[in-house]
């Protein structure tokens, strides 16, 4: 099986980082507009490089790693090579843009071929990424391929369709919000005296080791949430300002932003 790569920027080129660990970086192809990215990329991870167009005509799972904007394009181009190879050589088309369907990229591509639509998030880079998928007219083999070939990305999960843009929402996007959120936590630590170094340590771990625990021990994260705050103590202190800076409905209304943002990309 050869798995190719159009698009290697932060996204595609992560989850391509992923798939030459299960597929074997001998049966991975990069190709992207600026080849120089995907040149240096497949120096590093020891794949090949090439054009748009041999990914389309030779590869079996083709990755769309372009921006949401640019697929219309960029598909344009190659519905000839994939109209011309789809009766002998088929075809899996796997895209991860945002808000575009499965419908919309057959229709992109110029026919219904098989496809995987995932979601994937820039945390894949260390295989510790979650990843929804739904697909349709994938045969059960090609999909076990693939699912192999993913497993060194993270978990995967798969969703109805319908539930690809919430979780899009959540997941997706929710990295940047935890990155602002360790920066802060860190400048806190800064502020009150600590080197930026070990702030940064500090306030990542501790995100780690929380993640873990709600994942680990099956609490809700309120129980958690209680068991660090004494009575009387410094924590509660800092909870209650949080509630009165509304930090939850925040964090809230930002993931029904990124819906609503997503849902627009679509139409
Ligand atoms: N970033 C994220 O966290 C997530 C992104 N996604 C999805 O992943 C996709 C890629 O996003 P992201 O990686 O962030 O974007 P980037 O801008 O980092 O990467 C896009 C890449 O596509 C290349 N490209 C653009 N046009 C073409 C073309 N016609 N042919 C070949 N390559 C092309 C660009 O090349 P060049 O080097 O010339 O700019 C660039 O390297 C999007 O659809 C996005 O919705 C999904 C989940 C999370
Ligand atoms: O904001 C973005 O473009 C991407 C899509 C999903 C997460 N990040």
């Amino acid at each position: 099986m050869k798995y190719g790569f159009i698009g290697c920027g932060n996204m595609g080129g992560a989850v391509a980082r992923a798939v030459c660990k299960g597929a074997g970086a001998g049966d991975v192809l990069l190709a992207n507009r600026t080849p120089a990215k995907a040149q240096a990329l497949a120096d590093e991870l020891g794949c090949a490089c090439g054009t748009n167009e041999q990914v389309a005509s030779i590869c079996d799972f083709i990755f769309l790693g372009v921006k949401p904007q640019m697929m219309e394009d960029m598909l344009d181009v190659l519905a000839p090579v994939l109209e011309s190879r789809a009766e002998s050589r088929p075809f899996v088309l796997v895209t991860m843009a945002a808000g575009l369907s499965m419908h919309q990229i057959r229709q992109m591509a110029g026919s219904g071929y098989p496809i995987i639509r995932m979601m994937p998030n820039t945390p894949v880079a260390l295989g510790a990424g979650m990843i929804q998928y739904c697909y349709d007219d994938v045969e059960p083999e090609q999909l076990q391929e693939w699912l192999c070939a993913m497993a060194p990305a993270g978990q995967l999960d798969e969703v109805p369709e319908n539930l690809i843009d919430a979780a899009s929402a959540v997941s997706g996007c929710g990295p940047a919000w935890v990155y602002q959120f360790i920066e802060a936590l860190a400048d806190g630590g800064v502020a009150a005296g600590l080197p930026r170094a070990k702030a940064q340590e500090y306030a990542a771990q501790t995100v780690l080791g929380s993640a873990r625990m709600v994942l680990e021990s099956g609490q809700h994260p309120g129980a958690l949430k209680d068991a660090v705050c004494s009575p009387g103590g410094s924590t509660i202190q800092g909870v209650r300002l949080l509630e009165q800076r509304a930090f939850r409905g925040a964090v809230t209304d930002a993931v029904l932003a990124a819906y609503e943002k997503t849902k627009e990309l679509g139409k």
